[in-house]
């Protein structure tokens, strides 16, 4: 059977609107966790989170990652699907090619800004989303094959390079990791600045 390729990544990343992309130009199923999560329950995503509680929707959730795997396709993942230590074991143990969709908190913020549907936007406050943003992207990293922007360039682009690393798997691998690596010397580099811009001036 063909494998998986899951897109995951913060809210806002653009998983539905990439996903769809991929799964048109590679002609393979598309499913999208959170679309299927509505349809099986017929309710919103906000109303299965006000009648299920946060547990029973990430359970409801995990059992439609398990449909979606099993279909072969390509599935977007909500945002959230890593919190639920069952979703993210069968993240880790699936044998699907992941996509993690990344970008930085304001460039997120200012995408999910834009969508007052999204549930937790209304019940979370902005240092609840901080700290929600902190715990998750190491979880997202861990499961990822191949990690791309997905904010500086248009989905087609972004389609693009999905295709380009699915030919190619390790040399895209290099290029990103070697990208991730300098912008870690980058910021290191930045924060002994900071530090040194902090030291008293002796006259
Ligand atoms: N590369 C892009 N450039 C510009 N806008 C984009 C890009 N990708 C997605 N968008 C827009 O950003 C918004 C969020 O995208 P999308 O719903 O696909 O994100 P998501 O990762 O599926 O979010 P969620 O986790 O909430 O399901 C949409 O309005 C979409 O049109
Ligand atoms: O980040 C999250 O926890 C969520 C993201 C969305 O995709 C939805 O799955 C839901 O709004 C929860
Ligand atoms: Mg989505």
């Amino acid at each position: 059977m063909t494998k998986a390729l899951i897109l995951i990544g913060f809210m806002g990343a653009g998983k539905s609107t990439i996903g769809r992309l991929i799964a048109e130009k590679l002609q393979r199923n598309f499913i999208d966790t959170d679309e299927l999560l509505q349809q099986r329950q017929g309710q919103t995503i906000a109303a299965i989170m006000e009648a299920k509680g946060m547990l029973g929707f990430r359970e409801a959730e995990f059992d439609a990652l398990q449909a979606a795997i099993q279909t072969g396709g390509v599935i977007a993942t909500g945002g959230g699907i890593i919190d639920y230590e069952p979703s993210f074991q069968l993240l880790k143990t699936t044998a699907a090619q992941i996509v993690y969709l990344h970008g930085d908190f304001t460039q997120h913020l200012d995408r999910i800004m834009r969508d007052s549907q999204r549930p937790l936007l209304r019940t979370k406050s902005i240092t609840e989303f901080v700290e929600m943003w902190d715990l998750r992207q190491s979880k997202y990293a861990v499961l990822a094959n191949v990690t791309l922007s997905s904010f500086t360039k248009a989905p087609t682009d972004v389609l693009l390079e999905i295709e380009m690393w699915l030919k190619n798997p390790q040399t895209m691998n290099q290029s990103v990791s070697k990208q991730l690596e300098l912008k870690k010397q980058i910021e290191q580099v930045q924060q002994e600045l900071r530090m040194l811009q902090e030291l008293p001036v002796n006259e």
